[in-house]
């Protein structure tokens, strides 16, 4: 079931003015505060009448400013996440999830499946107030399924977490994307979440979209890192794991190759999803020899965009995988990178932290 959203509204000196399509999986809106991400997903929900649009899920309308069709909130069976969970505080963890079922009259998805999905069985008779951030977190996004919505709009779900909990709370994102067919508008303007849990990418800025598409193609396109963030810039891998080796790293292989990381909480034969920021991967002409870097992957450019300063970014077909690679110019003039030249790509083990591997999907079932 795919979400079309056309709008155009104003606020002011303020103009929501795109189009975009948010197909299965997870689609995420990222855009700098202002940028006009929550006054989208308050249109989806119904909150918002647009001046003109068009809001359609599957073939169900739910908007038509032509037609003057306007669904209300309540009868579009869409499910929400916040920033802050708003669980009930008198009610436990159980009496939370059940609210959910009040919306519904199927009650067709198992309390015990979410339950184990989210991992909070051992949590159902405590309160709130005797949850962390992100318990309470996984608290909600099960209340919202059990609603069993044609749809889930997760506005900043991890905003208000500190690191640990949202390294604690991704997995089950993850696994929310890869075993629960319903779609997702995951608002974020954090690109690690965007490299770990999204489908589709949809980039806004001023109320626009600057780029959309696949998440794996534009995060690794030089022309949308000015929208995302140069610093941040980097491509996303699909690696499957070969083998934990004696010294604690783990083997993965690559279209293009071989990849050796610091251990990956993954058994043998799960297919993860590897983030490499651009600013790590260093370009050689020739084969690198004597270098302390393990991971060298043959490549051949396939794009170069210079910067306003000093770099470039340079974009490489790596087997059927695309990297970046963000180097100076000067580099890139002495080396002669052009599309078409071939050479390396080096990469530092230990450039990839943790937080960098996710599962992707498809994947076999992670170990611990
Ligand atoms: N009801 C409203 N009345 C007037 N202006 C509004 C209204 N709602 C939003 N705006 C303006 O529209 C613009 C986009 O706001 P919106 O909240 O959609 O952005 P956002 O990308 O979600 O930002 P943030 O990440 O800070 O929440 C802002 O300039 C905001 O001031």
């Amino acid at each position: 079931m795919t979400l079309s959203v056309s709008l155009r509204h104003g606020f002011g000196s303020f103009a929501l003015d795109l189009a975009f399509e948010a197909p299965p999986g997870v689609t995420v809106l990222f855009g700098r505060s202002g940028s006009g991400k929550t006054s989208v997903v308050n249109a989806v929900a119904g909150l918002l009448r647009p001046d003109a649009g068009r809001i359609s899920l599957g073939d169900t309308l739910l908007c038509d400013t032509t037609r003057r069709i306007h669904v209300p909130p309540h009868r579009r069976r869409i499910g929400y996440v916040f920033q802050d969970a708003r669980l009930f505080p008198h009610l436990t963890v159980r009496g939370n999830l059940l609210y959910g079922r009040w919306f519904t009259q199927r009650a067709t998805v198992p309390l015990d499946h979410v339950v184990d999905l989210l991992g909070i069985g051992a949590l159902l008779d405590r309160r709130p107030g005797a949850l962390s951030g992100g318990e309470k977190q996984r608290v909600a996004i099960g209340r919202a399924l059990l609603a069993e919505p044609r749809l889930l709009l997760m506005d900043e779900p991890l905003a208000a977490l500190d690191e640990a909990r949202k390294a604690e709370i991704l997995p089950y994102l993850e696994r929310l994307r890869d075993e629960v067919a319903v779609p997702v508008l995951y608002v974020s303007h954090a690109l690690a979440e965007v490299a770990r849990l999204a489908t589709t990418l949809v980039v806004l800025e001023g109320g626009r979209v600057t780029h959309a598409g696949p998440a794996a193609a534009l995060l690794a396109d030089p022309a949308a890192v000015p929208a995302l963030g140069i610093r941040e810039a980097g491509a996303v891998l699909e690696a499957r794991v070969v083998r934990h080796e004696a010294d604690g790293l783990t083997q993965l292989a690559v279209s293009g190759g071989t990849l050796l990381l610091p251990r990956v909480a993954a058994e043998p034969g799960a297919l993860l999803r590897i983030r490499i920021h651009a600013q790590d991967v260093m370009l050689s002409r020739a084969q690198p020899e004597g270098l302390s870097a393990l991971n060298i992957l043959p490549a051949v450019v396939t794009s170069l965009r210079q910067g306003d300063g000093p770099g470039a970014m340079v974009q490489l077909r790596c087997g059927s995988d695309l990297i970046l690679a963000r180097i100076t110019r000067r580099s890139a003039t002495a080396l002669g990178l052009e599309p078409g030249v071939a050479c390396h790509a080096v990469l530092k083990s230990v450039a990839v932290a943790q937080g960098d591997v996710g599962r992707a999907t498809d994947a076999a079932p992670r170990g611990g």
